[in-house]
């Protein structure tokens, strides 16, 4: 049983070299059970501008978890249990275009799946749900997260779109080439799918804040994780500042009128 004090608007998901959340004051880390199992790691909870939040590292602390392994129904239900209505996800992409350049930021609008065999669903059946996902991403937290960017003068590209490998190996020259001038993705990673969707289907706003890394295999040096690791570790400082000036300007709940994220259910259910 949750208790009402570690409830939890805000939600921040740490990807690659994003294990602790260090803006946070007053932190204390709980452990959550779910129908699903055990999220990737405990929740740190915190607070940040008198608002709480929960932050969870993706791949547990220490990266033990591989993106096909990671439990992505646990983390969504741990994070919605504890009431958690916007969810900021930090990932790390390659680009598969030259003008989004290793240190800038996207913020995606589109998402391309090519995942293979994942936990896709909370509505396995008997209950059966279609949710929307024509704009998967909330707009609401879009614009708060792009702002906050341009005002901080971090360079941030504020669309793309971003293919879902299923990973844990990194595409083929072959694959990038399809990826990059045939899907006309813009940014490849291995995470957001179906983290995305199971947001969506619990009815919280969603976004992620995409940090380029590498220029995927249309290098001439084709991407490592070393070179993930190296270049995520150089910026997330940069990260945090804009996490901090996100989360200062979130309001405290989400605007009807600018995203329907909390009504998603509404016309999926058959
Ligand atoms: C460490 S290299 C590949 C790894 O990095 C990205 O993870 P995340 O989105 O959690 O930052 C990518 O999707 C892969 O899982
Ligand atoms: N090039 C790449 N492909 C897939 N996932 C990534 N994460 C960071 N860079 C990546």
């Amino acid at each position: 049983m949750i208790e009402l004090k570690d409830k939890a608007t805000i939600g921040i998901i740490g990807g690659s070299g994003v294990y602790d959340p260090k803006i946070l004051t007053n932190v204390k880390e709980i452990k959550i059970y779910t129908p699903y199992g055990q999220p990737s790691d405990n929740i740190i909870l915190g607070e940040l501008e008198g608002k709480k939040v929960a932050f969870l590292p993706r791949h547990g602390r220490g990266h033990k978890i591989p993106p096909h392994k990671i439990n992505y129904r646990a983390n969504i239900w741990a994070l919605k249990e504890l009431g958690v209505k916007w969810v900021i996800s930090v990932s790390a992409v390659g680009s598969l275009r030259l003008d989004y350049k290793p240190g800038d930021f996207v913020i995606p609008d589109q998402f391309i799946d090519m995942t293979k065999g994942r936990e896709y669903t909370f509505f396995d059946g008997p209950v059966v749900a279609h949710v929307s996902m024509a704009d998967p991403f909330c707009n609401h937290l879009r614009r708060i997260i792009i702002e906050s960017a341009r005002d901080l003068g971090i360079t941030t590209h504020p669309s793309g779109t971003y293919i879902c490998i299923e990973g844990p190996r990194f595409s083929t020259r072959a694959e990038s080439k399809v990826w990059k001038e045939v899907f006309k993705a813009d940014i490849i990673g291995m995470t957001l799918v179906p983290e995305v969707n199971l947001a969506c289907e619990a009815q919280m706003c969603y976004t992620t804040i995409a940090m380029v890394t590498d220029y995927d295999v249309f290098a001439d040096i084709p991407v490592t994780a070393e070179e993930v690791t190296k270049v995520m570790s150089e910026n997330t400082e940069k990260a945090r500042k804009l996490l901090y000036e996100v989360i200062k300007r979130l309001p405290e709940k989400p605007n009807d009128g600018e995203c329907s994220c909390c009504n998603s259910l509404k016309t999926a259910l058959v």
